[in-house]
C-alpha cells in the first residue's frame, strides 16, 4: 500500500513547475509527496509551500522546502494532498489525520487541488469512513446535539465518538480544538450534510470537501488512474 501511495505522489508530482507557490498535505501519503518534492527542490527546482500541520511544517524544513503562509501570498497554484474518502464528483471525506481545518483552508486558497491516494479510498458513495468534524471543547454536548439534528436534517443517522490520541487522552488538533467522529456509514448528500453542519457554532470546520478538489491521482495494482471533476 506504501508503495501505491508513493506512486500517485510521484504523478502528481509531474503537475509542479518551477516558480510555483504549493500547499503541501498532510498524512502518510502527503508525506510522500513532500519527500519527493524536497528531492525536486535539493536539485535546483524553486517552489514554496504551505504546510497543512505542524507535522509536514517539520517533515518540510527538514527537507529543506521554502515554507511561507497564507498571509505573506494571496493565492497557492496548487495543493496536493491525500484523503480518507472520494467519491466520483472528487467530494472527499478528509481529517483522519486531524489537519482538516487547516488542510480545507489551504485546499480553498488554492487553484487546483490534487488528491492522491490509493485505489480503496474511492467510494461510490462516502460515509463508510468515519465523518471527522472539528469542534470547540466548550459546549461539546450541545454541539453534538446539533451535530445530531443535522444529521437527521440530511437523511443520515450514526454514533458519534470523541477522538482519542494513542495515550488515551483527547486528541487535540493543531488548532487547539477537539474531534468527534461520526459513523454514519452512508451520506447519500454530502453537499447537503456539508451544508448543515457548517451552520452549528461550535463546529469548526468538518471533513467534507466539497467541490474543492480538481483532480485525483488513484494508484492501484492495475496502475494509475487519473480523475478529473467534471
Ligand atoms: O485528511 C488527512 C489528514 O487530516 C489525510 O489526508 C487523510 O487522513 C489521508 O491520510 P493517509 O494518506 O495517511 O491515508
Amino acid at each position: 500500500m506504501d508503495g501505491l501511495k508513493r506512486q500517485a505522489a510521484a504523478r502528481a508530482l509531474e503537475h509542479v513547475q518551477d516558480g510555483m507557490k504549493l500547499g503541501l498535505g498532510t498524512g502518510s501519503t502527503a508525506k510522500h509527496f513532500v519527500e519527493l518534492l524536497g528531492e525536486r527542490v535539493a536539485g535546483g527546482m524553486k517552489v514554496i509551500g504551505v504546510p497543512t500541520s505542524e507535522a509536514t511544517r517539520a517533515q518540510a524544513e527538514a527537507c529543506k522546502i521554502p515554507l511561507t503562509t497564507l498571509d505573506e501570498v494571496d493565492r497557492l497554484d496548487l495543493t496536493v494532498d491525500g484523503a480518507d474518502e472520494l467519491d466520483p464528483a472528487l467530494n472527499l471525506i478528509k481529517g483522519g489525520g486531524g489537519a482538516l481545518l487547516r488542510e480545507k483552508i489551504v485546499a480553498a486558497a488554492s487553484d487546483r487541488m490534487i488528491v492522491i491516494a490509493d485505489d480503496t479510498k474511492w467510494v461510490d458513495v462516502l460515509g463508510r469512513f468515519p465523518l471527522p468534524v472539528e469542534v470547540i471543547p466548550f459546549g461539546l454536548a450541545a454541539t453534538q446535539r446539533a451535530m445530531a439534528a443535522a444529521f437527521a436534517q440530511s437523511g443520515v443517522s450514526g454514533q458519534m465518538g470523541l477522538r482519542k490520541g494513542k495515550d488515551g487522552h483527547v486528541f487535540v488538533t493543531d488548532g487547539g480544538h477537539w474531534i468527534v467522529d461520526a459513523h454514519l456509514g452512508r451520506i447519500a448528500d454530502a453537499p447537503r450534510l456539508a451544508g448543515q453542519l457548517s451552520l452549528i457554532p461550535g463546529v469548526v470546520e468538518h471533513g467534507l470537501f466539497i467541490g474543492l478538489a480538481s483532480t485525483a491521482v488513484l494508484a492501484g495494482a492495475q496502475g494509475i488512474r487519473v480523475v478529473e471533476r467534471r
